[in-house]
């Protein structure tokens, strides 16, 4: 698990820190960082490091100072280092001092500029970091452009520039090029910032450069699961267990119409857990058919006793529908409301009031968590902040929000949030949502609390498609949703062999 801080947090951590150290050490510490990163990156894909090519784009703030002071370490080690100044009045003066004494090349018109990116190697990203506010400025979009048609990798230094460093959002692209940087990597130093978890598309790969911030950090708000803390909390029997005491899911889903969403949901839930799965809906025979072990019934009420309800996959959003979400928010035991369930919650607020009484966690796409907040007072938006957004719906709510997007945002009623970066995009498939339901639904009826069963049912969720697409490292191929459900006892073991490797745990 590792946190994530705002930018306001980590300069007021940075604070104490720059009292206690020499002027400059700082920014001297992150640049030596950076700088390692990049003779890596240039080792990788440009073969060595002497007599190659780097372009720094700088800014005028101290993130210019960071790729100045990169850039003089860089010529320290023979790589023949361009420097553009981009507010050439207003560069970092003591890393532009350092650059000129090991006589690297420095361009102030963008018009010499434009070569340079397209012969470098690798083009250092030092244009703004934590202080960044709306997309690049002229002439950045023309020169990251430049970068970017020619295929040169960009190194982002602390953030990819364009990028909020807060909410990860990018203006729209302009005629004079992008609005943001995209990244092949991104070195950050201190503590990471939102946008490392919420645009990991526009970052790469994050490597973290410590430099003593560590005791001067509050409580992150935000935290990131890895995999050994999900391996470390995932539920599998022990020797005193039976089926019964390791939770019994019941899984509300499905119609006639919709019998996949029943049958993918309640097949995820019998390979998240070992417990036992029951489903009650008008799909019964195809759950029967692909998965034997469920009990099946056609109602809710003849369902028997469950330790925590999976509703709404393919359920509908007429009576019948709300009259099943009733019957299962009554039952007074955790509830994963998902698709039609979120609509009716949305729409009822009799509903919205049962959901606050019982551990609720509710998993809403974009839309979805438009209709369940459109009747608050000022209902939260998710553009452009999407974690401002779920932590308020579910105070409002009284419910876990669980915010669907290439990022997922888990937000708990007292403030807490984590986020999954997506490391790719393939759950962008239909029945993908219906897997996440079962699994979260497992999970809350082995005993996980609505966040952590969120935060961990995510995590193997996006695991098992990333499998299922192919070999990491490797292209991969796009998969249906039964496949990402068929991944799930491989993502399991790769969390569960993370958590044995990292604390013994997951036995
Ligand atoms: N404190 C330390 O010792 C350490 C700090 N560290 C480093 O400092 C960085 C933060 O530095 P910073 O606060 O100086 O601001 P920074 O992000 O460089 O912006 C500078 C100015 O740019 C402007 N600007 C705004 N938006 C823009 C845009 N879209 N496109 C173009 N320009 C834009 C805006 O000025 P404006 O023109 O709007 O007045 C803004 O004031 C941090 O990310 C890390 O890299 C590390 O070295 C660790 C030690
Ligand atoms: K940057």
């Amino acid at each position: 698990m590792y946190g994530v801080w705002t930018p306001e947090q980590v300069g007021t951590a940075e604070e104490p820190v720059l009292a206690r150290t020499p002027e400059g050490a700082l920014m001297r510490r992150a640049a030596y960082g950076a700088a390692q990163v990049a003779m890596r990156m240039l080792t990788e894909r440009a073969g060595g490091v002497t007599g190659r090519r780097v372009v720094v784009l700088v800014g005028a703030g101290n993130n210019g100072g960071d790729g100045l002071w990169a850039g003089a370490y860089l010529s320290r080690r023979g790589v023949r280092v361009t420097a553009v100044l981009l507010s050439p009045d207003r560069a970092h003066p003591a890393g532009l001092e350092a650059l000129r004494s090991w006589s690297a090349r420095i361009v102030t018109d963008p018009d010499d500029a434009v070569p340079a990116v397209e012969r470098a190697h690798l083009v250092l990203d030092a244009i703004v970091g934590t202080s960044a506010r709306g997309g690049l400025r002229a002439p950045a979009p023309r020169l990251v452009g430049a970068t970017e048609a020619a295929g040169v990798p960009i190194l982002a230094i602390d953030t990819p520039s364009g990028v909020d460093p807060r909410t990860g959002t990018v203006p729209e692209a302009t005629d004079d090029g992008p609005a943001a940087v995209t990244a092949a990597e991104t070195v950050t130093f201190g503590a990471r910032k939102p946008v490392h978890v919420l645009a990991r598309d526009r970052c790469g790969p994050v490597s973290f450069v410590d430099i003593g911030l560590g005791p001067e950090l509050s409580e992150p708000p935000i935290t990131v699961l890895e995999a050994a803390d999900v391996g470390a909390a995932w539920p599998v029997p022990g020797p005193g267990d039976d089926k019964y005491t390791q939770g019994v899911v019941g899984v509300a889903a499905g119609s006639a119409t919709y019998p996949g969403a029943a049958v993918l949901a309640s097949g995820a839930a019998c390979l998240a857990t070992s417990g036992m799965v029951r489903y009650a809906g008008s799909a019964a025979d195809e759950v029967r058919a692909a998965w034997p072990e469920v009990v099946a019934t056609d109602h809710v009420a003849d369902a028997g006793r469950v330790q925590a309800w999976a509703v709404g996959p393919g359920l509908g959003t007429g009576d019948d529908g709300a009259a099943t979400l009733r019957h299962v928010l009554d039952a007074g035991v955790p509830v994963l409301a998902d698709a039609d369930a979120v609509t009716l919650l949305g729409a009822h607020a009799d509903l919205r009031t049962q959901a606050a009484r019982v551990p609720t966690l509710v998993t809403p796409h974009a839309g979805e968590f438009a209709r369940l907040v459109a009747d608050l007072d000022d209902p939260p938006d998710p553009a452009p902040d999407r974690v401002d957004a779920a932590r308020r719906a579910a105070a409002a709510l009284g419910v876990t929000v669980l915010l669907k997007g290439n990022a997922t945002v888990v937000a708990a009623p007292d403030g807490r949030v984590l986020v999954h970066p997506a490391g790719s995009s393939w759950l962008a498939t239909a029945g993908s949502g219906d897997v996440l339901s079962g699994i979260a639904g497992a999970l809350l009826a082995a005993g996980l609390e609505p966040f952590r069963a969120a935060g961990a049912a995510a995590f193997v969720h996006a695991r098992a498609a990333d499998l299922g697409a192919g070999t990491p490292g490797t292209p991969g191929a796009p998969l249906p949703a039964s496949h990402v459900q068929a991944g799930i006892p491989d993502a399991i073991r790769t969390v569960r062999a993370a958590a044995l490797t990292t604390t013994g745990a997951g036995r």
